[in-house]
């Protein structure tokens, strides 16, 4: 067993197994405390709440809880699991959301047989959370699971897997694109991948500028194009009329390859048909399309991103799910629309050209300098700006677009 894989099954069984637990907010050492905080005094917000469904607000945790929701069929790039063996990354969501946003998140694992028993399942305990974030649901099943949910729920529901990523993603490739001098109307795509995240990322970057004619994208069958007989509703949306089949014919001259499909996927000869300082983000977890090693070995030009912690320019959900979810809960919005995931992302994108503080540098004891450039097109997941910026953006947002319940826009401490 390698040293890492050790670490990191110890981390999670020790010193007690998994990585959340419950804690009180409220004093519980007396009778006195008892009586208010169980019977008779929890009966006093029981009857506001009937009353008013909006007192769960004021008298208990819902607005400020998130559900973090898979049924483990896409669990990373490792895919169809389980329920059960998605656990460890729910858990990690609901660590993340605590650490990045103070958001305490719950994590559900759901076995079902069929879509509509999974949404109903959903739907019946929505009104317990302040959010939904659904996580690792396969596509094209995903589609249909949050547009339902969407519409059964006074809650916001939010695939992470296909918008948290699809607002990292622009943000970094807005940036990247910039930094090799390109105009993201012209650049030529290559998408490695068409399930949840795929779908979603390629379609906010249409919304942030890119053309549907210079995208191409491919699933296990090789490039979706126009004559394709085989395309569900969603990859049809993708289909272009091009002669070309395979990910080396769509390499060729590209400018940027998005890889969002499974592990090794991309080889050193197919990157060599790039254009001219291309941009690669490789975010499949744990493992990439490429290996960065290779990738750099292969040509000097580029601009390398992962999904991973541990090597620059880490392209991953973890920069948007807590901050969207803090600044959505903070107004209370209906739901997280369009103008919100772009606000997110140019917050995102726009952090990543300030100085970074100390404070930042501490926390990554290998790096020495973090400036706007090849190796640092998106903020670090520790850089505590993050909640200030992209949450205050995401609640203007929602304001201004007319979701949200609480018109007050939040202070946030940077
Ligand atoms: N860095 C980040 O923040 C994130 C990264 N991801 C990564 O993206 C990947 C996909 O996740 P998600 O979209 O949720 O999963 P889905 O199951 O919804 O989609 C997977 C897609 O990958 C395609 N694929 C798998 N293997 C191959 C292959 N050998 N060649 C071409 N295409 C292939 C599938 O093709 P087909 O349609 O033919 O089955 C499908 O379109 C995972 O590796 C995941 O870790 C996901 C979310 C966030
Ligand atoms: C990061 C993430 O959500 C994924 O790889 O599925
Ligand atoms: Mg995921």
């Amino acid at each position: 067993m390698t040293d890492f894989r050790q670490k990191a099954l110890d981390y999670h069984e020790f010193p007690v197994p998994g990585k959340t637990a419950v804690a009180l907010t409220k004093a519980a050492e007396t009778s006195m405390d008892l009586a208010l905080a169980y019977s008779p005094g929890v009966a006093e917000p029981v009857r506001e709440i009937a009353a008013n469904p909006a007192d769960a607000y004021r008298y208990t945790n819902k607005g400020n809880t998130v559900a973090v929701i898979s049924n483990g069929t896409a669990i990373l790039g490792l895919g169809n699991l389980g329920p059960l063996a998605s656990k460890p990354v729910m858990e990690g969501k609901a660590l993340l959301f605590k650490r990045f946003a103070n958001i305490d998140a719950t994590d559900i694992q759901v076995k079902h047989r069929t879509n509509e028993d999974f949404i109903n399942t959903v739907e019946a305990i929505a009104d317990t959370f302040g959010g939904i974030n659904l996580e690792d649901i396969k596509a094209p099943e995903c589609f249909e699971i949050e547009r339902e949910l969407i519409s059964r729920c006074a809650i916001p529901v939010f695939h992470d897997d296909q918008h948290g990523t699809a607002i990292v993603t622009a943000a970094g490739m807005i940036n990247a694109l910039e930094i090799q001098g390109k105009n993201i109307a012209d650049a030529v795509f290559v998408c490695l991948g068409a399930g949840a995240a795929a779908t979603a990322c390629m379609s906010l970057l249409v919304k942030c500028g890119a053309q549907r004619e210079n995208i191409y994208m491919l699933d296990r069958k090789g490039v979706i194009h126009s004559d394709r007989t085989d395309l569900n509703e969603y990859k049809a949306l993708f289909a272009t009329p091009t002669e070309k089949r395979t990910l080396r014919d769509a390499m060729e001259g590209a400018d940027v390859f998005l890889g969002l499909s499974g592990a090794n996927l991309l080889g050193a000869e197919e990157l060599a048909l790039m254009a001219d300082n291309p941009v690669i983000f490789a975010c499949s977890n744990p493992d990439p399309e490429i290996n960065p090693a290779i990738a750099h070995a292969t040509r000097s030009d580029l601009i390398m991103g992962t999904g991973r912690s541990d090597y620059p320019n880490q392209v991953n959900n973890v920069l948007c799910f807590p901050f969207i979810f803090r600044g959505a809960l903070d107004v209370r919005a209906r739901e997280i629309n369009d103008e919100m995931k772009l606000a997110a992302v140019y917050a995102l994108a726009e952090l990543a050209k300030e100085s970074v503080p100390a404070s930042v540098l501490a926390a990554y004891p290998n790096i020495t300098e973090l400036t706007f450039g090849k190796n640092y097109v998106l903020p670090k997941p520790m850089d505590p700006r993050l909640l200030a910026r992209v949450a205050k953006a995401v609640a203007i947002a929602a304001i201004e677009s007319g979701v949200a319940e609480i018109n007050t826009v939040p202070e946030y401490q940077e």
